[in-house]
């Protein structure tokens, strides 16, 4: 047996949260796609056969206040809180992340005031962002700058009103600076709105800590809410107050059953609401979120760690210089992914799954590995850097 595979089971059996992978539905398949796509957590097809036969079948409208159905946007925005450093009542669960995105840039121009004419963007974002913030300033009237990151605090002035920043970027892999552009941003007077769609539920973001004003993020990827679970919202509570939602639908009203004509905003993250909850995805979510019971995120980012520098090493291994690594190895600077760029990626990727490892492909020539800490192990890790070797050496 080769000296890594012997290395992985050692690491394995040293895993404090290996017992977690039996909280999942999951096969022989090596499931490196995580970042994409969470795993089902096994009790959630009970959970949503109960929704949809009791909760809707039998108790029908009632269900809306006996099932908790109203409340659950803010409850499992509460449940996500812990896992990005939120304290209670500053994150609300609700739409898509694109939508979240809309609200919250919008909301940040308006609170950083009209003197403040210019929107920084991501250069580098998931492209949905872009589109979203160049629409978000032409409707607030400003002007939209895209920079990379590492541009920002040099681009930074009296004319910046937000910033919308990545936490992780989706195709290299990067973890950017949280608290030091956070800080550079409010130095300057601006606002800044993160992206957490590749960070959540794969390391701590501290929030309330680093004193981000707005946050969005999705959990159908390292939170497991399933396909096109519903993104949350964190207004930071001392924003709270003069948060003016762009989508002020009846349910952010404070007094959503008094039907009145003129709007008047819920207090607290509920004024992050728009309209109806899609709750079938919303109580999937709940329920998924379920598998952090006892789970401390600080641990879920030291296994994320060791597993991505296992994974690099073998790699090296099996197929050095046949790829390149685009993800740093800076532990400081790393999500939850390794990226790797090699010729003719996708054809790669394609016989990669055919060989039963599930990564993804991001053109023009990134393979993409998603970590997940719940239930990636590292014999995993080993066997998918393995079959890469051989599927290269063709
Ligand atoms: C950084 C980032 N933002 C946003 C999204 C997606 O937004 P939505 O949930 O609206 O599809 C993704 C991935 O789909 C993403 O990686
Ligand atoms: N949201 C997705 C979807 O609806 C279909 C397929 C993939 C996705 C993704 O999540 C893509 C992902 N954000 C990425 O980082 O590429």
């Amino acid at each position: 047996m080769s000296e890594l595979i012997l290395r992985a089971e050692e690491l394995d059996a040293a895993d404090a949260l290996a017992p977690v992978r039996s909280r999942f539905v999951l096969d022989d398949v090596v499931y490196l796609d995580g970042n994409s796509l969470g795993a089902l957590p096994a009790h959630v097809p009970d959970r949503i056969a109960d929704v949809v036969r009791r909760e809707w079948g039998e108790l029908r409208i009632r269900s809306w206040e006996e099932s908790g159905w109203w409340t659950a946007p803010e409850r499992i925005g509460d449940r996500i809180a812990p896992l990005v450093g939120a304290a209670p009542g500053q994150v609300v669960v609700g739409d898509s992340t694109s939508v979240n995105v809309f609200k919250a840039v919008v909301a940040a121009a308006r609170l950083a005031g009209e003197e403040r004419t210019e929107i920084l963007v991501d250069a580098t974002t998931f492209p949905t962002d872009g589109y979203i913030a160049e629409s978000a300033a032409r409707l607030t009237g400003r002007t939209l700058r895209a920079v990379t990151p590492a541009e920002v605090p040099d681009a930074l002035g009296p004319r910046t009103a937000a910033v919308l920043l990545n936490h992780v970027d989706y195709r290299t892999g990067r973890l950017h600076d949280l608290p030091a552009l956070t800080a550079a941003i409010h130095a300057a007077g601006a606002l800044a709105v993160w992206d957490l769609c590749h960070s959540a539920g794969a390391l701590p973001v501290g929030l309330d800590r680093h004193g981000v004003d707005l946050a969005v993020g999705c959990t159908y990827k390292y939170l497991n809410g399933g396909p096109g679970s519903p993104a949350f919202l964190y207004v930071r509570r001392e924003l709270q107050p003069r948060f003016d939602s762009p989508l002020p639908g009846w349910n952010s009203h404070a007094e959503p059953f008094g039907m009145r004509p003129s709007y008047d905003p819920a207090p607290g993250a509920v004024r992050g609401r728009v309209g109806t909850p899609d709750i079938l995805s919303m109580l999937s979510l709940e329920a998924a979120l379920e598998v952090w019971e006892g789970v401390d995120i600080d641990a879920v980012r030291a296994k994320s760690l060791a597993l991505t520098d296992f994974f690099l090493s073998c790699v090296a291994e099996y197929a050095g210089g046949l790829v390149e690594s685009v993800t740093p190895t800076a532990h400081g600077e790393r999500g939850s992914q390794v990226s790797l760029r090699c010729e003719n990626a996708g054809d790669v990727m394609k016989r990669l799954i055919e060989s039963g490892v599930v990564g993804d492909f991001r053109p023009p020539d990134v393979l993409r590995f998603g970590f997940t800490p719940l239930y990636t192990s590292f014999a995993e890790a080993e066997r998918a850097a393995r079959v890469l070797g051989a599927v290269l050496k063709g």
